[in-house]
């Protein structure tokens, strides 16, 4: 029998390259998305191309809690078990500190801080219906080790998802859950390409300026690919990982050394 993993914000980026590595990896997956063409677009690219593949589309919106538990309620009874989630999915707009609104924050934190915290949940829900523990993993990001300029929402948001990532690894491990997280640095995404769209208009300059004042701190001397980050993610996912939890691993080619 496959191990089942479910994964948030699949339909394209990051998301969309970690539900084809653990497809690729041997998991039935779930690929969730509140773009319902985008995630049935990758389950039918994982089911169809990758021959091996077993894949099915969920459509849920991850700032709504029931929606959450019934999306994994359904993976798991489709797919028949359920042993990974990855709380993927998160939203970044531009947030220079003098023009934040009460809404921009309430989007930004609905989504990349309570929708973690809700998969968290539903995720033991399911694994105590299996009656055995699982892998809980979250979508972190360099901003989440040090604040990000212009981005204050969305980096105060992921220092809290690096947060409840060693929290929850404290409250699950009794259950047999480990619980980490991934930080990358500027992955070539269409989130990276509309955050360089904004930091760059801020700045009255032409597209790929503020991917070249970002860029700048990369030891690497390259961005990263989804593909680089969905490695880490199979890492954390598989069995060589199994002694470790509460951490966020940055995968940010050198841009932070903490
Ligand atoms: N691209 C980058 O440079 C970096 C991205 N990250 C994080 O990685 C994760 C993925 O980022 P990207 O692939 O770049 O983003 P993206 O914007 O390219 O893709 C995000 C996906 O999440 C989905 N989504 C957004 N809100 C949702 C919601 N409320 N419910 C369900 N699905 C939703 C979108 O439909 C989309 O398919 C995010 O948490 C992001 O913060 C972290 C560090 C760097
Ligand atoms: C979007 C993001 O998390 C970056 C640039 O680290």
């Amino acid at each position: 029998m496959k191990k089942v993993a479910f994964v948030t914000g699949a339909g394209q980026g990051i998301g969309k390259a970690i539900a084809l590595r653990l497809a690729n990896d041997g998991f039935a997956v779930a690929v969730a998305d509140y773009n319902a063409e985008t995630a049935h677009a990758v389950a039918d690219e994982i089911n169809h191309a990758h021959g091996k593949g077993s894949a099915i589309a969920v459509t849920v919106d991850v700032a709504d809690r029931e929606r959450v538990f019934a999306a994994v309620e359904e993976a798991r009874t489709k797919l028949q078990g359920f042993d990974v989630i990855v709380n993927n999915a998160g939203v970044a707009p531009s947030t220079p500190i003098e023009s934040i609104t009460e809404a921009v924050v309430d989007k930004v934190y609905n989504i990349n801080v309570k929708g973690v915290i809700w998969g968290i949940q539903a995720a033991v829900n399911a694994f105590k219906a299996e009656k055995h523990g699982g892998k809980i993993i979250n979508a972190c990001s360099q901003a989440g080790h040090v604040g990000n300029p212009e981005l204050a929402v969305y980096s105060s948001s992921k220092f809290a998802v690096r947060g409840l990532t060693q929290t929850a690894a404290r409250d699950l491990a009794p259950l047999g859950i480990t619980v980490n997280g991934y930080c990358p640095g500027i992955v070539k995404t269409p989130m990276w390409a509309e955050i360089d769209r904004q930091v760059s208009e801020a700045a009255g300059k032409q597209p790929g300026y503020g991917t070249e004042q970002f860029a700048k701190r990369i030891t690497l001397g390259r961005l990263s690919e989804p593909e680089d980050v969905a490695a880490c993610v199979s890492y954390l996912a598989g069995p060589d990982s199994d002694y470790m939890t509460g951490q966020s691993l940055l995968i940010d080619g050198g841009m932070v050394f903490n």
